[in-house]
């Protein structure tokens, strides 16, 4: 398929990147077959890995992703490949400060192999290079394999903020399972398992507009869901942490503010709506936040929240709380028509949303843990929510049901995602 630029923005962002992008500052024009490196491409020092790209694994505001081999090996791993406008983040810092303390145990972040400058018509790009993971939302499966991914998410923010990191970006987009299989399989049978490629081709209205900066055509992502599932059979996930393009020191603000909607702490949405500052201090709580709004997304498939946006999301959130923060009493007593915060307001709340939740879990009483956990997390005020080592040690990650066949009640569109259902995938406020 041919489309003109003009066409592209508005046909097919939802499954390639943003080809308005591909200008000076923006994303690096890669093509399939590439070898880059951090060494210009007329530089063939042997010394400097390089790497062949072969296929595409994602694309995010500010970074095209792609899987790739070492010319030297078989094996594949993810190349980020930054805009050059966020080339200045520190997100290969931050990873590195991650990885330079090791855990007990498997890691759930991914791990930094490489990273490097990378020149291009469009300026200096931040190349990342770490192990490739498969889309945990796209693989999510039955209630132990969720409450193991769970874990995982949890151990990965216990790491993280034991070395005074805030991820600041936390929900499911950036969150992903490992392969550890992949390394084993014919790297040529995993090519012929991921398909023909998607491709549509960049032809501008005039000659004049076809400049370097852009890529001849673009790419959709390689689905990784059905390969992972054949690899890893029934075995339990091993949850890894990516995307620390927003993750920042402790007291220190992000170089990149950007938030989910759907991860966003109340904090964080108070800050920036009501009190309009540009880029609020994100600090350890805002990720634990984040943390219980994607175990309940892994465990029930739903966002906390859904098509309410930025600024409607605030009153969602009181009610399910059940206690206001002194600073939000003036603003909330200002909107018209909210209901009185209290907590059986808030039981009432979480009453309605555990038929869902009931839903994913093993039984009565894993739904009843479960809901347990994320009202000690889900609370406004920052200081209440408990530390990554007490949600590890919560009694829902502590027990191992089996699914019993207790019956229930189908849950509705409206029971799942609230009056709201407009909005499909990840929002960002930035
Ligand atoms: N290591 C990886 N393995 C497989 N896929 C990956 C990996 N890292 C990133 N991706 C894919 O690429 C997408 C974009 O990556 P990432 O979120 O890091 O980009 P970004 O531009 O920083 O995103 P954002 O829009 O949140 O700023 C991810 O959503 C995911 O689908």
């Amino acid at each position: 398929m041919a489309l003109e630029l003009d066409d592209f923005h508005f046909i097919s962002m939802d499954t390639t990147e943003d080809m308005t992008r591909y200008t000076v500052g923006g994303y690096h024009p890669a093509r399939i077959g590439d070898i880059i490196s951090s060494s210009r491409k007329d530089d063939s020092s042997a010394l400097v890995p390089q790497y062949r790209i072969v296929h595409k694994l994602g694309f995010g505001s500010n970074a095209t992703v792609w899987l790739a081999q070492m010319t030297d090996s078989p094996a594949f791993v993810a190349v980020k490949i930054t805009t050059a406008d966020a080339a200045s983040t520190n997100e290969a810092a931050m990873l590195e400060a991650v990885s330079r303390v090791r855990t007990t145990g498997e890691s759930h972040v991914v791990t930094l192999l490489d990273h490097f400058t990378l020149h291009g018509p469009n300026g200096e790009h931040l190349a990342l290079v770490t192990d490739v993971v498969a889309p945990i939302f796209r693989v999510r499966s039955d209630p132990l394999w969720c409450k193991t991914a769970a874990l995982g998410l949890a151990k990965a923010v216990a790491h993280l903020h034991a070395n005074g990191i805030v991820h600041g970006d936390l929900h499911l987009g950036n969150v992903g399972v490992a392969i550890p299989k992949l390394a084993e399989e014919d790297p040529d049978e995993i090519m012929q398992y991921l398909g023909a490629y998607d491709l549509t081709i960049v032809l501008t209205s005039s000659a004049t507009k076809q400049t370097s900066s852009l890529p001849p055509y673009v790419v959709s992502p390689c689905n990784l869901t059905s390969f992972y599932k054949k690899l890893a059979n029934s075995d339990l996930p091993q949850t890894k942490l990516f995307d620390f393009g927003s993750a920042h020191e402790v007291g220190k603000l992000p170089q990149i503010f950007q938030c989910a909607v759907e991860a966003c702490a109340p904090e964080t949405v108070f800050a920036r709506v009501v009190e309009k500052i540009d880029n609020p201090f994100m600090e350890l709580p805002t990720d634990i936040w984040a943390l219980g709004a994607a175990i309940y997304k892994i465990v029930t498939g739903s966002p906390l929240f859904y098509g309410v946006g930025f600024t409607g999301i605030l009153s969602e959130m009181v009610p399910m709380g059940g206690t206001l923060p002194q600073a939000w009493q003036e603003w909330w007593l200002g909107l018209s028509d909210v209901p009185t915060v209290s907590a059986s307001g808030a039981d009432a709340w979480w009453t309605r949303r555990r038929k869902m939740i009931r839903q994913d879990c093993a039984n009565d009483a894993d739904a009843d843990a479960l809901i347990a956990l994320l009202r000690k997390i889900l609370v406004l005020d920052p200081k209440a929510r408990p530390t990554p080592e007490e949600i590890l040690q919560d009694a829902w990650f502590l027990r191992i049901d089996k699914p019993t066949d207790e019956k229930q009640e189908p849950v509705n569109s409206q029971e799942r995602f609230g009056s709201n259902s407009s909005v499909v995938d990840v929002d960002h406020l930035q």
